[in-house]
C-alpha cells in the first residue's frame, strides 16, 4: 500500500537488465535505512522477478490494458499483474495512453483487486475528470515538460493537488516530469504534494544511489518542517 511520502523511480525502457537489478537493489537497501516509501517501476517482463529480488520497495507496472476477461491477445491485464505480486499499476501515461473508457474499467478492477493505482494526467481538466474514478494517486505531470529538467511551476502543482483533494481528499497527489535533484523533490513536497518522482535524473546521474539519498532526504526534510 503506498504510504506519503513516496518516490517513483521511473527508468521507462531507458535501463538495460542489469541496470534495473541493480536500480532495485539501491533502492531497496534504501528504503529500509531511511523507512519510507519507494516505488520503482518496471517493464512486464521484468516485474515477476523484481518482486522476488526486493522485500523493501513496491514494485510497479509501467503500463496495463483493459482487458474483458480471456479475451485480448497480448494484452496484460490487472488480474494478472495481480497473480505475479505486482503492488502498484501506472497507467495513462504520455508514452502510453489509455482511451478514458478503459481507464475507468481498469482503476475499478483495480480497486476490487485491492491494487494501488497511479494514474497520469497532463491538464487540470484531466486531473479533474480522473478524480471522480478514486485511483490510489493522481501524477500530475505536464508532457511538454518531460525530459526536460524544467519542474511544473508551483502555481500549478498547489492548484491541481487543491483541486483533487476538494473531489475526493483521500487520493494521493505525485507532482512530476522535470524532477532531479534536493531542490526539486523538496520543493514539491513542501507545496503539499505526496509524492514525486523522476526518469531522466535517474538515467543520467552518474551516481545512482547518491542521487536517490539526496532525493530521499528532500522528501524527509520538507515533511519534518511542516
Ligand atoms: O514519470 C516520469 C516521467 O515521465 C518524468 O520524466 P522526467 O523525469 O524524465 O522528466
Amino acid at each position: 500500500m503506498i504510504k506519503k511520502p513516496f518516490l517513483v523511480i521511473n527508468p521507462k525502457n531507458y535501463f538495460n537488465q542489469k541496470e534495473l537489478y541493480e536500480m532495485a537493489s539501491i533502492a531497496d537497501k534504501l528504503a529500509e535505512e531511511y523507512n519510507v516509501t519507494l516505488i520503482l517501476t518496471g517493464p512486464f517482463t521484468e516485474l515477476y522477478n523484481l518482486k522476488k529480488k526486493t522485500k523493501n520497495i513496491l514494485i510497479a507496472s509501467q503500463h496495463v490494458d483493459s482487458v474483458p476477461e480471456g479475451t485480448g491477445m497480448g494484452k496484460v491485464s490487472p488480474k494478472a499483474l495481480k497473480e505475479i505480486g505486482v503492488d502498484v499499476i501506472v497507467m495513462n501515461h504520455a508514452e502510453n495512453r489509455l482511451y478514458f473508457s478503459d481507464i475507468i474499467a481498469v482503476v475499478k478492477e483495480c480497486n476490487d483487486l485491492n491494487i494501488d493505482t497511479v494514474v497520469c494526467c497532463d491538464s487540470i481538466l484531466e486531473a479533474k475528470a480522473l478524480a471522480l474514478l478514486d485511483p490510489t494517486v493522481i501524477l500530475c505531470e505536464p508532457t511538454e515538460l518531460i525530459g526536460t529538467g524544467q519542474t511544473s511551476d508551483l502555481s500549478y502543482v498547489k492548484e491541481t493537488n487543491k483541486l483533487i483533494r476538494s473531489i475526493s481528499p483521500n487520493i494521493l497527489v505525485e507532482q512530476a516530469a522535470g524532477v532531479k535533484n534536493y531542490e526539486d523533490v523538496y520543493k514539491i513536497i513542501k507545496a503539499g504534494s505526496d509524492g514525486t518522482g523522476a526518469t531522466s535524473a535517474f538515467v543520467n546521474a552518474e551516481d545512482r544511489e547518491a542521487l536517490l539519498r539526496e532525493m530521499i532526504e528532500a522528501m524527509i526534510d520538507a515533511v519534518k518542517e511542516d
